[in-house]
């Protein structure tokens, strides 16, 4: 299913409940599936599959007890045709079965593997690796799914049913069933519990195993210039170590849980042929039943027993998908937004507080300013007043902790955000390109993206003729995050991709940073034309190169806005020690400090 499909199906369902929670039941989201049919079918054919297997035991019971009695061959033929037949059709079933638990585990992740990525975008919290290892958690849940142990869990409710024809053929074979049932059910439960401490005390360390592999691989470079080889190898080691001890604690445990299941299961099968040999002494039963129920307890018992030996599959799997219900329910519950009219780009934030997950003092207090469409904005401010932040949550990257951010009238939250995104363009600090061709990093994921487009967009920024001196133009391959670019042509092409198409707002966090003075000429160049072509530009920066194209410039300290105003307001301020705007929900406590332009910017 195409991720179109899977969002217009999740846009068609609209869960009460969670709503409410912010999560959804299992019901809920296994309802949402569109490939829950198979599931169901699955179950159907699981019971004909189960009832199926009865037959070989009535076979036993029919050829011993009567045909060998009775000397007739003809019934002999007909009983083995039709065990023959029946058996065939079982076979013929399990083989669905297993397909059509293979296409359901498929529809699952390709059902929830869009919304994943979704959520990986566009909520903060699961951006980063949150999102990729929640992409692992549905693979792994994919792969348990299409397993043998579902097949043992859906054909788990037949235990009653055989232990039940067990008691009616005699109530020794039904109680040996019984005994051995749960005997293996317990030791299931204690498998199971061993798994969940294993899992609790290796996650963490397993996690920083991960963080650290990751960046290493990274900053490959990095180490090998520092001469940090041996040192982080060492570092992985040991965390690795640290990681694998519970795992291999736990392997012993759950070894030693299966290695007894396994010969409770043999030992039960023998008392049930000792028995069975025993009753037939008696006369209590005939041969012909003690071969039925040989074969009905072995059916029994061995699904149990893979039971205790999958259970650590299991937990792991409910725990993956109580994370991915978590995790989804935000993107599943996504209301589609009505589409506004393309804005002009007047911008407005008002009295804007954002604290920092974890973070002990907001990062932003009660930021407040307005401007009207074309217009260029310059945010200052010395490192860590905010100002990034600011620009995150104007490009709707975060949600503000308190105030609102309105584009022609309308909050962001108003904004579908795919619309919104299309009117917006952001230079984040660091430039994050994506890999592929020069032509590819410019226009992004833009299904609608021309030739034309990416030349224009590369001509505003300035980077049409650098683009041409590189190796292939526009199909060089700039490799992973533009490694292949020096920095300064990585943040020329980044300025083509936020001016790419028709953006109306403009967001630039520091584009200055690697250019040359000739670069910075070009980028006030591309600045200007921008304004000019009516799109309002809100810009970061330290360098006062850029404060010649600002219409207006917010000077922001400590997340507080301390002016705002023309240059020809702010600047002396800022040169002459400034108190915080008056805002309409002004930051307690907050004095004026002395401030130089110098030792602010
Ligand atoms: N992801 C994050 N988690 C926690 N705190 C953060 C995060 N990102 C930024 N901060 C904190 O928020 C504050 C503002 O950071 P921000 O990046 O907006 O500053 P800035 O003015 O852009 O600084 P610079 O000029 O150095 O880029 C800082 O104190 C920073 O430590």
């Amino acid at each position: 299913m195409s991720y179109a499909s899977a969002s217009r199906a999740t846009s068609e369902f609209r869960p009460k409940t969670a709503a409410e929670t912010g999560r959804l039941s299992g019901r809920t989201l296994f309802l949402a599936i569109p490939g829950r049919r198979a599931f169901l079918w699955v179950v159907v054919f699981s019971i004909v599959i189960n009832l199926l297997l009865l037959i070989l035991p009535f076979y036993s019971i029919q050829v011993f007890d009567r045909v060998i009695t009775s000397g007739s061959v003809e019934t002999l033929i007909a009983l083995t045709i039709l065990t023959v037949v029946a058996l065939g059709f079982s076979t013929c079933f399990e083989v669905l079965r297993n397909r059509l638990l293979g296409c359901f585990a498929v529809g699952f992740e390709q059902f929830l593997a869009p919304l994943v990525l979704k959520a990986s975008i566009t909520d903060p919290a699961r951006r980063g690796e949150a999102g990729t290892h929640d992409m692992v958690r549905v693979r792994e849940l994919r792969n348990t799914l299409a397993s043998a142990t579902v097949c043992t869990l859906i054909d788990a409710p037949f235990l009653p049913v055989f232990i039940a024809v067990l008691y009616l053929i005699h109530p020794w074979y039904g109680t040996i069933a019984l005994v051995g049932a749960l005997l293996l059910l317990l030791l299931a439960i204690a498998s199971g519990r061993v798994a969940r401490s294993e899992a609790a005390q290796a996650t963490g360390a397993a996690i920083r195993a991960q963080r650290t592999l990751d960046g290493i691989v990274r900053h490959a470079n990095l180490v090998r210039a520092m001469g940090w080889t041996h040192g982080a190898i060492r570092e992985f080691v040991q965390l690795n170590d640290h990681a694998l001890a519970p795992v291999v604690k736990a392997n012993g445990r759950v070894a030693l849980i299966a290695s007894v299941a396994r010969m409770i299961r043999i030992g039960l099968q023998v008392a049930a042929v000792g028995a069975g040999a025993w009753l037939v002494l008696q006369n209590e039963v005939l041969v012909g039943s003690m071969m039925a129920s040989s074969i009905i307890i072995s059916r029994t018992l061995a699904p149990m027993e893979h039971l205790v030996a999958s259970l650590r599959m299991l937990n792991s799997a409910r725990d993956a998908w109580d994370h991915i219900r978590g995790a989804t329910a935000a993107a599943l519950m996504d209301q589609r937004r009505t589409l506004l009219p393309t804005p002009l780009g007047a911008l407005d934030v008002s009295s804007v507080t954002f604290r920092n997950q974890n973070a002990k003092r907001p990062a932003l207090t009660g930021v407040s300013f307005r401007c009207p469409a074309a217009s260029v904005v310059v945010i200052i401010g010395p490192t860590g007043a905010g100002k990034s932040t600011l620009l995150r949550l104007i490009a709707a990257l975060d949600k503000p902790s308190m105030g609102t951010i309105r584009l022609d009238g309308a909050s962001l939250d108003n904004w579908d955000p795919d619309q919104l995104g299309r009117f917006v363009g952001y230079l984040p600090q660091d430039v994050e390109l994506l890999g592929g061709t020069v032509a590819e990093a410019i226009a992004g994921f833009d299904e609608r993206a021309t030739d034309e487009d990416v030349v224009a967009a590369a001509s505003q920024a300035n980077a049409h003729d650098m683009i041409l001196a590189l190796p292939s133009g526009y199909e060089t391959e700039i490799g992973r995050d533009g490694s292949k670019l020096s920095g300064g042509q990585r943040q020329r092409i980044g300025l083509a991709r936020a001016l790419f198409g028709k953006r109306k707002l403009i967001l630039l966090d520091e584009p200055n940073s690697n250019l040359d003075p000739d670069g910075e000429e070009a980028l006030c160049t591309a600045i200007r034309q921008a304004k000019a072509r009516g799109t309002t530009l809100v810009i970061v920066t330290h360098r006062p190169r850029l404060f010649t194209v600002a219409d207006f410039i917010l000077f922001l300290r400590d997340g507080v806005a301390v002016a705002f105003g023309s240059p020809a307001e702010v600047l002396p301020q800022t040169m002459a020690g400034a108190t915080p705007m008056r805002s309409p929900r002004p930051p307690a406590n907050d004095k004026a400090r002395p401030a130089t332009i110098e030792g602010r910017l």
